[in-house]
């Protein structure tokens, strides 16, 4: 079975929120391969013990970026984003670029706790025959180009 890649990010203020979800699902997270942002990763690192968890660079320093390639590139099959609605960012253009990314090549998206825990108990994670469709940009030749 092919194994899936769920990447996680959270914003300083939903840090606790993603390790306390991470903690309870530990097992459910237990046969996927993680990737998450900097900060981000060395926590979970610490709080679920996952030495084999591949942390990025810290957001504000591109690992948003980091991420979004790795989506473009169909290595990841679920990201687990716990963005601030509360609080501007300074890299406010990264994290509309992750998000415009994952909406573009169709990778479901948790931006809260809510839908995290949905999308982990849903077969999509289990079965392997729930990958994300990928689109089909064969046709694209550019933006208002005929
Ligand atoms: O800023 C982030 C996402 O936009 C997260 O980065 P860190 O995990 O390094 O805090």
């Amino acid at each position: 079975m092919a194994v899936k890649s769920v990447a996680l990010v959270a914003h300083d203020n939903k840090k606790q929120e993603l390790i306390d979800w991470a903690k309870e699902n530990r097992t459910r997270l237990a046969p996927l391969r993680l990737y998450a942002t900097g900060t981000t990763g060395r926590l979970l690192r610490e709080n679920l013990g996952r030495e084999d968890l591949h942390s990025l660079l810290s957001g504000p320093l591109g690992g948003d970026q980091q991420i979004g390639a790795k989506i473009a590139e169909g290595e990841i099959d679920l990201l687990v984003f716990f963005w601030d609605p509360l609080e501007p960012q300074p890299h406010d253009p990264d994290i509309k670029a992750l998000l415009r990314i994952a909406a573009l090549w169709n990778i479901p998206v948790a931006c809260n706790r809510a839908t995290a825990e949905f999308i982990l108990t849903s077969a999509y994670m289990t079965d392997d025959q729930h990958h994300p469709r990928k689109p089909d940009f064969s046709s694209y030749t550019g933006r208002n180009v005929p």
